[in-house]
């Protein structure tokens, strides 16, 4: 048995230079068993290039990819055997149905039981369509075959690069559940990637920001959010200016933002009520409070100094 604090990947001061440009630099980070690992970072980060070496799609210049202990470089074919990835589009065969594609592929896949191919149809929720052709499957459920495809060989690491293209909102939700669930039951690893902050947000445990082939910052969400700390306070005051003053006055370490008669600035959530008895005590009226979380999007803004957003 694995025990819980083992880690599933370890990747260790992984470099690629592509004709003397460094594309990834330096990056070592770790997966732990059950849970879904965003790999964040804006377009041409090297989210793909990372993903491309863990898998032995692509040679590294410098540094090592170890799945559950075993070396991709040295020993590809057992780590390999533990990974399940739709890296490049899944293949399927549009004229057969979803489950002769996965009974097809389960041919090439050592040891891999019919009891195992109906329980993967049963983990994406696909039992009731598994038998229509998969030329009549919408994206979202081509996305949910490729990945009990990816799952049928029970690996303890699941790569995703953006899992979610293309896919409307419904799909998404349903591609977050299933990961989540597949993390968090079965105890696999899931390595995701995206550009999308928001999605990030929502689906992942631990979050690695990776920006020009660096990797930035690692932290869960919650800590990365903040989420019972620090909230964007606004508040519609009138007279604007001078709340405005007496703010800047108190918090002087704080950026303040005014847009028409609304005044926002970032505080922890406990100071929301001093801020209102201060303006009220200096004759302010307020009209409205709004104290929310920020969201990641906001803290990778701040984080990455607020550029190259997608
Ligand atoms: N074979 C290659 N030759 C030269 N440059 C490459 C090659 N592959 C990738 N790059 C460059 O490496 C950088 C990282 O690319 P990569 O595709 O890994 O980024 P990404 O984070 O996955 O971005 P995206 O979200 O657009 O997929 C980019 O600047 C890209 O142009």
């Amino acid at each position: 048995m694995m025990r819980k604090n083992e880690p599933i990947v370890q990747i260790k001061n992984l470099s690629k230079k592509i004709n003397n440009k460094t594309i990834i630099d330096d990056l070592s980070f770790e997966l732990f068993p059950g849970e879904v690992y965003g790999f964040l970072g804006p377009n041409g980060a090297g989210k793909t290039t990372t993903i491309r070496m863990m898998v032995g799609l692509m040679e590294a210049t410098k540094g090592q990819v170890f799945i559950k202990g075993q070396s991709i470089q040295k020993d590809f074919k057992n780590a390999i055997a533990e990974v399940g990835g739709i890296v490049e589009n899944p293949e399927m065969y549009k004229f057969l149905s979803g489950y002769k594609n996965l009974v097809h592929y389960s041919r090439m896949v050592k040891g891999v039981s019919k009891e195992r191919i109906d329980q993967v149809v049963q983990l994406v929720g696909l039992e009731n369509r598994i038998h229509e052709k998969v030329k009549n499957y919408s994206l979202g459920m081509r996305q949910r075959l490729g990945l009990a495809q990816a799952l049928l060989h029970s690996p303890s690491l699941l790569i995703l690069d953006e899992p979610t293209n293309g896919l409307d909102p419904s799909g998404i939700h349903e591609i977050r559940n299933y990961l989540r669930k597949i993390a968090h039951e079965d105890g696999v690893s899931v390595l995701v990637s995206s550009h999308l902050l928001s999605e990030m947000e929502m689906m992942c445990d631990r979050i690695a920001i990776i920006q020009n082939g660096k990797l930035i910052d690692v932290q869960t969400v919650d800590d990365f959010v903040g989420r019972d700390l620090q909230v964007k306070g606004r508040f519609t005051v009138v007279p604007v200016d001078k709340a405005k003053t007496i703010l800047e006055t108190a918090y002087q370490d704080k950026k303040i933002e005014v847009k028409e008669d609304i005044i926002a600035l970032d505080i922890e959530k406990e100071d929301v009520p001093a801020v209102v008895s201060l303006l009220v005590k200096n004759d302010i009226r307020i009209y409205s409070v709004q104290a929310n979380a920020m969201t990641l999007e906001e803290k990778f803004l701040e984080v990455t100094g607020g550029n190259q957003i997608v």
